[in-house]
């Protein structure tokens, strides 16, 4: 029998964000937040395998290839979040970085719910184990901070809270599973025009320091849907209608549909509704998808794991 290639195939997790504070830009052009994150049960798988060796005294680049809905809209360059987290855990010991990475999306493309992150996220622990690097965890954490605000989450996975950019994370216990519809739109929003459209939207009133809400802690931690949909809250939910008014018919529907409550999801299109369980979020995503208001809908639910690894042949 022959042995199989050498691969490694790390699943990560979306997100929604349950809590997004958002405070006045700082200097550096980020805002600091209050982001309490919720991974779900919608994942990209990421397959590393071996590269080409670069050629004597050539720099190596990663190759990538990437299947699924939306796979057109993403980057096949080094543009792209994995190649971006290869080439930074390469370099960051000082070795080549020749794998191939295989993207299998499932998570929307400019979503709102941290694909590119997740993909991030998945290629360092893909290359990690291909590589045979045993890169430490806390390195790891501030490899994906480099990467990108989201990205650190999508290591970590279950809830958080996210403080500066989001990146700096302290885990939050969850007393349940929550059921939750999500409304996937056609196209996506980038997120820096969504953010520059909060502020303009904003004006210039102060901006309060952002800071989680106690209750929405509470109740995470009871596991209490209904409780957990009376404080739902995400700042850059005007942003994003004003970039998308569609976006309000959308959560008009779901809210008509049943659910406790909707929000957009991070810098949307995406739209996130909270069910009371798995009977109502099924019937919920199905008017959703009839309502002509988005592409689908898919009912799933959250918290799930970060980023694991699934199979591994190193
Ligand atoms: C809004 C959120 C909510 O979780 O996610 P998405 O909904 O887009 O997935 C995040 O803050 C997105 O994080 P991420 O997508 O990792 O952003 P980054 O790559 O770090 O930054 C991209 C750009 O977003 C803006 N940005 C991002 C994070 C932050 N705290 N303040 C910002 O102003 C900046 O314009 C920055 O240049
Ligand atoms: N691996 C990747 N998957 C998805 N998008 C990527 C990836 N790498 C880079 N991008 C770019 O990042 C942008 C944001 O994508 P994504 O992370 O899916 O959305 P969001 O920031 O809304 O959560 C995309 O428009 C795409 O151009």
């Amino acid at each position: 029998m022959s042995k199989p290639q050498r691969s490694v195939t790390v699943r990560v997790p979306a997100k929604v964000n349950v809590q997004l504070a958002v405070g006045p830009p700082r200097p550096d052009g980020f805002h600091d937040l209050a982001n309490v994150f919720l991974a779900v049960d919608i994942h990209d798988r990421v397959t590393a395998t071996p590269g080409t060796p670069a050629a004597p005294g050539a720099p190596g680049a990663p190759g990538v290839s990437c299947t699924g809905p939306g796979s057109d809209r993403v980057p096949l360059d080094a543009g792209n979040l994995a190649v971006r987290a290869a080439v930074l855990l390469a370099a960051h010991h000082g070795r080549d970085p020749d794998v191939h990475l295989h993207i299998e999306k499932d998570i929307p493309v400019a979503g709102g719910m941290a694909g590119g992150s997740a993909d991030a996220a998945g290629a360092l622990l893909a290359c990690d184990a291909l590589w045979g690097t045993a890169t430490p965890r806390a390195e790891l954490l501030a490899l994906c901070a480099e990467l990108g605000s989201d990205v650190p989450f999508a290591l970590v996975g279950g809830a958080a809270l996210g403080l500066g950019r989001g990146e700096r994370l302290t885990g939050l216990p969850v007393g349940g599973t929550f059921h939750w519809v999500f409304a996937l739109a056609d196209g996506g929003l980038a997120t820096p025009d969504v953010y520059r459209a909060c502020d303009r939207l904003r004006g210039p009133q102060p901006v309060p320091e952002p800071a989680a809400d106690p209750a929405l802690l509470a109740a995470l931690g009871a596991g209490d849907a209904r409780a957990l949909a009376a404080v739902l809250t995400n700042d850059l939910q005007p942003a994003a209608l004003s970039l998308r008014p569609a976006l309000a018919d959308t959560l008009a529907a779901g809210e008509k549909a049943g659910a406790l409550a909707g929000l957009v999801s991070g810098s949307g299109p995406t739209c996130a509704f909270l069910a009371a369980d798995a009977a109502a979020a099924a019937s919920l995503a199905a008017s959703l998808a009839d309502s002509g208001t988005c592409r689908t809908a898919r009912a799933t639910t959250g918290p799930v794991a970060g980023a694991t690894t699934i199979e591994s042949h190193a």
